[in-house]
């Protein structure tokens, strides 16, 4: 069994004549949380667009839990394993909260509903609202709620507290850390709240122009401010 769960492999990819990944490379262990973080359009949505197989690759190869996935589509990336959470929050504003997890149940039984309102029992009390009634925090839980209920061992989170308050951004990432006891899933989490960010996770990579330039343990680069300055470009505190 492989000791990595994703290899990212100088990965090239973009859009019409577009490059944006130039040589991505990155690893995610077991288990591990990685940030990813960077300026605005450096390529961090599409490094997980291309992960998940919703990109198409120009070079390179993904291997996730060893095996090379790099030409299947993203349904079958999604069957063995892989989740994404996207920015947009996948949330079906006609449908409830429980109709919105069931749709992400695939075959499980419902009973696995417990699983997502334990984890955020706002979801609980809120089960037959709409999609459309939730604030922003409880839209992001459920969109994580749901790709959680497919079991994924990999999750690929683009921005979950965007837009969202302090307190909330603190519940949701408590929600996360706890989601790794329980699960052991490894995350890739792409956030603009940078020091959030770097408080979550145990390693972080910084990308520029869809390449790698910095990787480090995340709370050493919480306080190599030059660095952050350097590549993020934003004041951390
Ligand atoms: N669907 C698309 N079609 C064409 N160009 C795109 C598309 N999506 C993104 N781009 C372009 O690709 C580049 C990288 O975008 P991407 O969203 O991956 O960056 P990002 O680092 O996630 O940025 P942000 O932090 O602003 O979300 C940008 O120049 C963007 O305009």
């Amino acid at each position: 069994m492989s000791a990595l769960m994703l290899e990212v492999k100088s990965v090239q990819a973009g859009y019409g004549p577009m490059t944006v990944l130039d040589g991505l490379s990155f690893q995610v262990a077991r288990g591990e949380r990685l940030a990813m973080i960077g300026r605005n359009g450096v390529g961090k949505t599409t490094a997980l667009r291309a992960v998940m197989g919703v990109v198409p690759l120009r070079g390179g190869s993904i291997l996730f839990a060893g095996e090379d996935v790099s030409r299947l589509s993203a349904h079958q990336r999604a069957e063995r394993g892989l989740g994404l959470v996207p920015q947009t929050r996948d949330v079906f504003p006609s449908l409830t909260v429980e109709e919105n997890l069931l749709a992400g149940l695939k075959r499980r039984p419902k009973a696995a509903l417990s699983e997502a309102y334990d984890l955020f029992p706002r979801l609980a009390e809120r089960r037959h609202n709409g999609g459309n009634q939730l604030s922003g925090g409880e839209q992001q839980m459920l969109s994580v709620a749901r790709a959680l209920l497919g079991q994924p061992r990999l999750l690929l989170m683009d921005e979950p507290l965007e837009g969202l308050a302090p307190l909330i951004r603190q519940e949701l990432l408590a929600a996360f850390r706890h989601m790794g006891q329980q699960t052991g899933i490894s995350v890739v989490i792409v956030e603009q709240q940078v020091d959030e960010a770097l408080a979550y996770a145990g390693r972080a990579v910084i990308l520029d122009h869809g390449a790698v330039v910095h990787e480090d343990d995340a709370a050493k680069l919480a306080k190599d401010t030059d660095t952050l300055e350097r590549w993020v470009g934003m004041a951390v505190h």
